[in-house]
């Protein structure tokens, strides 16, 4: 079937650039960057490499020099809840090396995460890198201290790897503090699929002086 043809200067609503999105700004921007970058990276990650490689190189340097063109933002500090947030290689929605993984309340007084890891994650094949595992744990485990109303380092954690964790699956991250005394926290949490659980960890976290937070 034919499709329509639009009247002159009529916008075909079929065609998407024709009605773009309004321009994003400020963290909606950055987000918008970081997941293309991610896309980029998953792409080079298991591409065959392309004849035209050095090109297809200079152009994605000649993107990073543009967006460089438009500044840096101040450096971080531990009173910026934005930087912390956005920023973070877990959850940051503007880091793109975030898978990223989106975190709320559970409703029991921890915290819960979902994402699904690709090949840039990869450790045994198939399989997510347990170096990454242990990053996401921290983090959550971090996040639940957080929302505990503690901001606080970790001293140890201890990860347990269970079995592999397959790549391009949902997983869903578990954080809870546990118990407080003193400045020391305590915390635990979980990486499962719908098979079970693939790895757990338990952690030692020391608040921040106050001094620094
Ligand atoms: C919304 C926000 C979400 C944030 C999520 C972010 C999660 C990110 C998690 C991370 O990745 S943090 C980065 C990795 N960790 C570090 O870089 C920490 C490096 N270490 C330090 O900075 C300090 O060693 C530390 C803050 C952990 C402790 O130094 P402090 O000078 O503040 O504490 P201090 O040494 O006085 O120790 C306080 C207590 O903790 C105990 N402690 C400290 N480190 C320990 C350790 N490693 N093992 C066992 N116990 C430890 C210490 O014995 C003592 O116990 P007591 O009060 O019973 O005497």
């Amino acid at each position: 079937m034919t499709e329509p043809v639009p009247a002159e200067g009529e916008a075909s609503p079929a065609d998407p650039h024709l009605a773009p999105e309004p321009a994003p700004t400020g963290a909606e921007g950055i987000a918008q960057l970081a997941a293309a970058a991610r896309r980029v990276v998953d792409t080079v990650v298991h591409a065959d490499p392309p004849a035209d490689a050095a090109l297809l190189a200079a152009k994605l340097h000649a993107i990073a020099d543009e967006i460089a063109g438009s500044g840096r933002i101040s450096p971080p500090r531990w009173d910026n809840p934005e930087h912390n947030r956005d920023h973070n290689p877990v959850t940051g929605a503007a880091n793109p090396l975030a898978p990223p993984l989106t975190v709320s309340a559970d409703g029991t007084g921890g915290v819960v995460g979902t994402a699904t890891l690709g090949f840039p994650y990869q450790g045994p094949p198939g399989h997510v890198h347990g170096g990454i595992s242990a990053l996401l744990l921290d983090h959550v485990l971090g996040i639940a201290n957080a929302a505990a109303g503690h901001r606080a380092m970790t001293a140890w954690l201890r990860v347990s790897y269970h079995r592999p964790l397959p790549l391009l699956t949902e997983c869903t991250v578990r954080g809870k503090r546990v118990s407080s005394e003193g400045r020391k926290i305590r915390a635990t949490g979980t990486i499962s699929t719908g098979h079970g659980t693939h790895v757990s960890a338990e952690g030692l976290f020391v608040a921040v002086r106050p001094d620094l937070a």
